[in-house]
């Protein structure tokens, strides 16, 4: 996250820390949602690789243990299937992970919300990214967990030719495109947005420009969980 501020610790208790086994340690990844007990959403391009997984619960600092984290393995990649790693602006960039065990819920670890089927935010709605990504374009992963506010980026502006132009499809959505944005290991976590006084999950983060994290009118672009409810629901039951 280039721009907010460190998080208070736990509060986005859905958000998780992917983390992959490298020489004996784990090392964080990606960003994911815990949607029920045995289920993280995340995007499929942080999984397209087959690697050992675990997914870190509770987490604040990724470099400290601090007692609230609960450590799971994954059992099962889901990848949406008409993904291609070859062309995210095509979208479909979102995985489902079941967990081994069932997480434990308490005030460090919760569900989120996800929106209804088909529901658009206008543009300007309030939302935070989360994540422990870059905090500068070719810098380094935050050691704590950030949240950056970037507000809703509706499709007729994203789409621009100056914006994202085509490249932005509208089973996707646009936040942010000032100075704050994601950045390379906030893959893969929730744009957690205000909707009647709750924070609802409406996005995956998927990708920024590849000329820097915080490009002027390159907002960052998430998957729109609005879009992919059914393929969900068809998964997890
Ligand atoms: C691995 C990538 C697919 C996703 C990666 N995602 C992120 O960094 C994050 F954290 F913002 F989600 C990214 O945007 N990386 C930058 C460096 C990038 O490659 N961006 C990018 C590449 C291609 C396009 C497209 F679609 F135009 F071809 C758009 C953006």
């Amino acid at each position: 996250v280039v721009g907010g501020a460190v998080a208070k610790p736990n509060s986005w208790p859905w958000q998780i820390s992917l983390q992959y086994l490298s020489g004996g340690s784990y090392y964080h990844t990606c960003g994911g949602t815990l949607i029920r007990t045995r289920w993280v959403m995340t995007a499929a391009h942080c999984v397209d690789t087959s690697r050992t997984w675990r997914v870190v619960l509770g987490d604040h600092d990724i470099y400290n243990q601090e007692g609230r984290e609960q450590y799971m393995s994954v059992s099962t990649v889901y990848i949406h299937p008409n993904w291609n790693s070859n062309s995210v602006a095509s979208g479909y960039d979102i995985a489902l992970l079941r967990l081994s065990s069932d997480a434990s819920l308490n005030s460090y670890v919760q569900l989120a919300s996800l929106p209804p089927s088909g529901q658009v935010l206008p543009h300007n709605n309030p939302c935070y990214i989360t994540g422990w990504g870059r905090t500068q374009t070719g810098g380094s992963l935050s050691a704590q967990l950030k949240q950056a506010s970037l507000p809703v980026v509706d499709h007729s502006t994203c789409s621009r030719s100056d914006w994202w132009g085509s490249t932005v499809k509208n089973t996707m959505v646009c936040a942010g495109g000032g100075s704050e944005s994601g950045c390379q290991g906030d893959s893969g976590g929730p744009l957690n947005c205000q909707v009647s006084g709750q924070y609802v999950v409406h996005g995956v983060t998927s990708f920024v420009s590849s000329s820097g994290c915080n490009a002027y009118k390159k907002p960052t672009v998430f998957t729109r969980v609005s879009a992919y409810i059914s393929w969900i629901s068809g998964i997890i039951g």
